[in-house]
């Protein structure tokens, strides 16, 4: 082989590998790149070891279930996750049904438009999304509505992340973010006009403590819409195998116990709402939301080996290969959740402050 011969393969082959680390698999808006991946607020050598940590949590179940130690095991989940999250995903950390004909970018974009008409804000009313994450729907929601949005995250780095994107969408004079616990917020009785959390307040280790919180930082009259992952109707808990989906779902997720449908509204009347409307966002006529999930699997596999790639090169930290195989594995469990009807990520309450409370 000629020295030019050799020079066109060595850059085909450099080239190649640059677009299949940087280029393939980007997010939404190009928010995280392969090479970028890191454990959030933990620093690179300590992302293994988080990451035990993390698994450690379930070794002893019970302490998941106290308030106290939750939001620190949720914090750790975050940090390890949310840029394999932004980099594979996108900016919203939530599912939403399939639209045939449609992106997945516009069914998301939708399912958070759907959130804020529903609660019936005005340009210019103050609202709160409780467990905002980066802040994809928050933007989208600002945007939509013309509210101002504030967010509460547990996890610092998102927090970063959050004003980053709002700032870079032009979206920061509408868009604040707060870093704090949904179970203990930082704002004032009756600041809200309205309030939404999608797919957030599962990290509650008990629902009435995060609704009351909700509740008493509303101005009596508005309304709150929440997004809840719930089992269904369909799941039987004398089913080994429902159980091991449940449970599998639970684990990869951060959850400290996934919650019947028939809770939500309950807990809502319980802390003091009007339960206004309540619906399964994903029974039909929805299209199945688990569809992207399933359709990513090859996805998968390319991330998996640059994942891998960038650990060994030292550019990823070594825990990452750890993390992406728990969420490969977690992505199984919500698809057979899906099709098996046991699980819904979209349980839809919409609640209202009475004016006298
Ligand atoms: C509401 C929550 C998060 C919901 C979803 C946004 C995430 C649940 C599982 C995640 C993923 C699973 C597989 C990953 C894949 C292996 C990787 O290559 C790229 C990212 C994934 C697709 C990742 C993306 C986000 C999820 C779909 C919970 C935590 C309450
Ligand atoms: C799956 S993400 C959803 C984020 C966002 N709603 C979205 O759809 O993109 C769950 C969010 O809830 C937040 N969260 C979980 N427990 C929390 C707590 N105790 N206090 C505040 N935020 C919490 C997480 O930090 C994360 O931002």
């Amino acid at each position: 082989m000629d020295s030019l011969a050799l020079f066109c393969t060595g850059a085909l082959l450099a080239g190649g590998l640059y677009w299949f680390v940087c280029i393939l698999g980007p997010a939404e808006q190009k928010g995280k790149r392969a090479v970028d991946l890191s454990g959030g607020s933990i620093s690179a050598e300590k992302v293994q070891d988080k990451y035990k940590q993390y698994w450690s949590f379930f070794r002893r179940p019970k302490e998941i279930e106290t308030a106290e130690k939750v939001p620190d095991f949720v914090d750790t989940f975050y940090n390890l996750v949310t840029d394999i999250y932004e980099w594979g995903w996108g900016q919203s950390f939530h599912f939403s049904p399939s639209i045939p004909g449609k992106s997945h970018r516009d069914a998301t974009r939708l399912h958070e438009q759907m959130a804020v008409d529903l609660i019936d804000v005005k340009p210019g009313d103050r609202i709160l999304d409780v467990g905002c994450g980066v802040g994809g729907p928050m933007r989208a929601i600002a945007a939509h509505s013309r509210a101002k949005v504030v967010g509460i995250t547990i996890n610092e780095y998102q927090v970063n992340r959050a004003r980053l994107h709002n700032k870079k969408a032009g979206l920061d004079s509408l868009c604040e973010v707060v870093c704090g616990n949904f179970l203990e917020m930082p704002f004032p009785d009756n600041s809200f006009d309205g309030a939404y959390s999608i797919e957030a307040t599962c990290h509650a280790p008990k629902l009435e403590e995060v609704y009351s919180e909700i509740f008493r930082v509303l101005k009596p009259g508005s309304l709150y819409v929440s997004y809840e992952w719930v089992t269904t109707e369909k799941y039987k808990a004398e089913n080994p195998e429902h159980v091991e989906i449940i449970q599998g779902i639970e684990r990869g997720d951060a959850l400290p116990g996934l919650r019947s449908y028939a809770d939500i509204a309950e807990t809502a009347r319980k802390v003091g709402f009007e339960v206004v409307k309540e619906r399964d966002l994903a029974q039909p006529p929805a299209e199945p939301w688990w569809t992207r999930l399933k359709m990513g699997r090859i996805a998968y596999w390319r991330n998996h080996i640059v994942i891998t790639l960038l650990a060994a090169l030292g550019i990823a930290p070594q825990g990452t290969v750890d993390v992406h195989e728990m969420l490969f594995k977690t992505a199984d469990y919500l698809t057979k959740g899906g099709d098996t009807g046991i699980f819904s990520p979209m349980h839809m309450v919409l609640c209202r402050k009475p004016l006298a409370s």
